[in-house]
């Protein structure tokens, strides 16, 4: 059995290691985060390092993951410590139903009670927040965040690093851009460009972060 070597110190990462636990893959959990030497213990975890002493870690003895919010941070960390050898894992809380036909990238994490039904496809580096509903044949790209209790409807494709916050809901088919931010509680009931804020129900674009 190998470690799991967590990147990012967060709460977020702190949750993390609880699903990772769940696994029952890993024999011990450990983090690595820039608030090391004054920051030591995370839970049940020790912070044994900052980000650079993660990458003298035998490739051959630990799995990592990033555990960071930032879509873009996240996943760019990601991309530098695969090119750096290292085995990104991805993590399914024993709790979350996941589909023996879903798909999933590296660096995914499913989090408790979590659905992620048959034929949906998820990129490396995708949250998949607790309680999230993820259904049939959705097409999550790097990068996406689908936060908790939020549900997307059958087909509903998302583009890099997009966000879709704390219970918002997507109808079925529909398509959000790359580089979006779905705000809490949202209705998307009509496709979202690229690059904007979108909020409200039924939800309306209120920003053009290219602007
Ligand atoms: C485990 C975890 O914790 S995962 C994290 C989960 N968290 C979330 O999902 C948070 C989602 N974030 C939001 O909903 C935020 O409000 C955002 C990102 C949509 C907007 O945030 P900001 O850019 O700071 O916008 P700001 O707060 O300035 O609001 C701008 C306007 O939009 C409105 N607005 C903001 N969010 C929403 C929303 N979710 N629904 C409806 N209206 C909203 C504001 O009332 C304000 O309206 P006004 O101009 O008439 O006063």
């Amino acid at each position: 059995m190998k470690t799991l070597s967590i990147l990012g110190a967060s709460g977020h990462g702190n949750v993390i290691a609880d699903a990772a636990r769940t696994t029952g893959v890993w024999k011990e959990i450990v983090f690595f985060d820039d608030a090391w030497p004054l920051k030591r213990k995370i839970g049940q975890s020790d912070i044994i390092g900052c980000s650079k002493s993660m990458l003298e870690l035998d490739p051959n003895k630990t799995d990592v993951f990033v555990a960071i919010g930032n879509n873009a941070i996240r996943l760019s960390k990601q991309r530098a410590l695969e090119q750096a050898g290292y085995s990104v894992a991805s993590v399914v809380h024993s709790a979350a139903i996941v589909s023996d036909t879903a798909i999933l990238g590296r660096g995914v994490v499913v989090m408790a009670g979590a659905v992620v039904n048959a034929g949906a496809v998820l990129g490396c580096s995708v949250i998949v927040n607790s309680l999230a509903v993820v259904e049939h044949d959705c097409i999550l790209a790097d990068g996406v965040h689908i936060s908790p209790g939020a549900r997307l409807a059958g087909g509903v494709k998302v583009g890099e690093l997009s966000w879709v916050g704390i219970g918002a809901s997507i109808i079925q088919l529909k398509t959000v851009g790359k580089n979006v931010t779905i705000g809490a509680n949202a209705a998307v009931v009509t496709d979202i460009p690229d690059d904007v804020v979108a909020v409200g129900v039924p939800a309306k674009v209120i920003r053009h972060l290219c602007d």
